[in-house]
């Protein structure tokens, strides 16, 4: 098994803020790796530091086997990384952006034509090469970054939150891409906010106030975090009712998930009592895994 990414308290402070706090993290060559947690936990610090742009201000950690410390040089150019504000030139067309990122990471000029003719088709752009960025859709441009990104076929991808603002059908596009880059043998690193894209991942590491709280595959995650048994309640009114819902005795957790509350019993027997209670019919559910995550960050707090 070779390993692309391997920290070892990886830590990283602003002042006396700690915003990655001994981060121990393994990824495995050719994995997708989802790297999740709440708004400001810390992804996007871990990400710029495995890319070599954020020194680390204290713990080790190797990228493709380099040095965090010693050779970030190194590692900045043999990865790829795209961020939610993609470097694109608006007043460039989408050859020229290619043709600009293939001259960036030292592409070899004999192979710039059909390596970018390689891009834009693995980017769904053809037919659009002499447009002005400045004119696609954030869909198209989302796919063009990517493209820029991965012109010099790094063997390992960093992608910040690449699919925020984007159109559901442009997400699941992307992300097939994404799969079929590592079924090619990429190593993809991705922060997403999106459910149905950390389902896809093969492993998911779960971070909140800076530390990692959880790692395993996002089957594992949802069949052992959750202790106990998951409803699904249909209230008028749910998120008034949060508060006296979980108030009740026999119930660990409430939280809203669209017009519906799901609610964690400590046992099945409950489930009568709840629907006694609140006077609606309770239907048992698998949790999903944003029912984790829910979970997971109130561990964190001390809450559950
Ligand atoms: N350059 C900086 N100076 C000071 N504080 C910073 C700096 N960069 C990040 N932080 C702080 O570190 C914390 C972690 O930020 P980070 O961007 O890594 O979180 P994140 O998990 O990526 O969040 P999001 O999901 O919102 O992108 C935040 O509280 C942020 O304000």
């Amino acid at each position: 098994m070779d390993i692309a990414v391997a920290t070892n308290e990886l830590t990283r402070v602003f002042g006396s803020f700690i915003a990655v706090n001994k981060l121990s993290i393994n990824i495995e060559a050719g994995e997708i790796y989802g790297f999740l947690g709440p708004n400001g936990s810390g992804k996007s610090t871990t990400i710029r530091m495995l890319c070599g742009i954020l020194e680390p201000s204290s713990g080790s950690g190797k990228v493709l086997g380099y040095d965090l410390a010693k050779e970030s040089e190194k590692i900045k150019t043999r990865i790829g990384y795209m961020s939610q504000k993609f470097s694109l030139y608006d007043d460039l067309t989408v050859y020229e952006n290619l043709n600009f990122y293939s001259g960036l990471y030292d592409v070899p000029v004999r192979e710039r034509k059909s390596r970018i003719a390689e891009m834009v088709e693995m980017a769904k752009l053809t037919g659009r090469e002499k447009e002005l960025v400045a004119n696609l859709s954030v869909g198209w441009k989302q796919r063009l970054a990517l493209g820029c990104a991965i012109i010099s076929r790094p063997s390992i991808l960093f992608l910040d939150e690449p699919t925020s603002g984007i159109s559901p059908t442009s997400r699941k596009m992307f992300f097939n891409i994404i799969q079929e880059l590592a079924n090619g043998g990429t190593t993809i690193m991705v922060t997403t906010h999106f459910m149905d894209e950390a389902e896809r991942c093969n492993t998911i590491a779960f971070i909140s106030e800076g530390s990692l709280i959880a790692k395993d595959t996002p089957d594992n995650l949802k069949g052992k975090v959750i202790k106990g048994s998951m409803v699904e309640l249909n209230v008028d009114e749910p998120v008034e009712r949060i508060n006296e819902i979980e108030a009740l005795p026999y119930v660990r957790e409430c939280s809203i998930h669209g017009p519906l509350l799901h609610v964690l019993l400590e046992a099945d027997e409950s489930i009568p009592l709840l629907e006694a209670q609140t006077g609606s019919k309770a239907k048992r559910i698998v949790p999903s895994l944003e029912d984790v995550f829910i979970t997971l960050s109130r561990q964190k707090r001390g809450e559950g």
